[in-house]
């Protein structure tokens, strides 16, 4: 089976960027890229980086009016990026249309609920309820939607596979054994992510602010 690990290119130096997807490139299965390196460096870069030969997910999070979001979408088209991200909150047809304007090997995924948030989080926005009937929910309306898949944490997601055999499952907010958490707040190690059912491992800084980032993608990869 192909390596599952995308490694999250979360920097605004282009020469940075370059120098970590090369250093790791053998131990990952793509590069993500981001709103922090997109808006710095938008398609050129992204051209730059996918000349490294690696696939790419472009995690922009498009949430809008439907309309704006698949004019968007084909704005980007012209990039094929592997996998691409919308919002599951921006609803059914926004949904629809962001699939509808992809270009056929693009997947498109839904994000369901940050991994930097939780309960207490989620009922500040006004959403009674656990992380778990959420991502359920927006797990369901994604399916419903005739899209690829969903990213959610690796706590929600045997359940959320359980519910879309099919589905693609992309979960971020993975953390080797006893590694720094930072601001994700439902975080699980990567083995317990793959064996949940995730698709797709997004792993940004336990790889990238490694003193060897290339020896904490290959550590990282042996455990999987
Ligand atoms: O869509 C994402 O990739 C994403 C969704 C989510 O719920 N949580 C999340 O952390 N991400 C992204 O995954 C990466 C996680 O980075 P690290 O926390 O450094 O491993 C970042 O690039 C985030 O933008």
């Amino acid at each position: 089976m192909s390596n599952r690990i995308y490694v999250a290119i979360d920097t605004p130096d282009l020469a940075r960027a370059k120098a970590i997807a090369t250093r790791v490139r053998t131990h990952v299965g793509g590069l993500k890229l981001g709103l922090e390196f997109f808006c710095a460096h938008g398609a050129p870069g992204y051209r730059e980086m996918a000349a490294l030969g690696l696939p790419i997910f472009l995690d922009l999070k498009l949430h809008d009016i439907p309309n704006t979001v698949a004019k968007a979408v084909q704005a980007l088209s012209p990039l094929a990026p592997a996998i691409l991200t919308v919002h599951g909150a921006g609803g059914r047809a926004m949904l629809e249309d962001a699939k509808a304007a992809a270009p056929t090997g693009t997947k498109v995924v839904a994000v369901t609920m940050l991994t930097s948030l939780d309960a207490s989080d989620l009922g500040a926005t006004g959403i009674a309820g656990s992380a778990h009937d959420q991502v359920l929910r927006l797990t369901d309306l994604a399916c419903e939607a005739g899209i690829d898949g969903i990213v959610c944490s690796g706590e929600e997601v045997g359940a959320a596979h359980a519910r879309w055999p099919k589905g693609c499952f992309v979960v971020p907010g993975v953390r080797p054994a006893g590694g720094s958490v930072g601001d994700q707040k439902r975080v699980v190690t990567p083995r317990a992510a793959i064996d949940a059912g995730a698709s797709i491992l997004v792993i940004g800084r336990p790889i990238t602010q490694a003193e060897d980032p290339d020896a904490a993608a290959r550590a990282i990869a042996g455990t999987l």
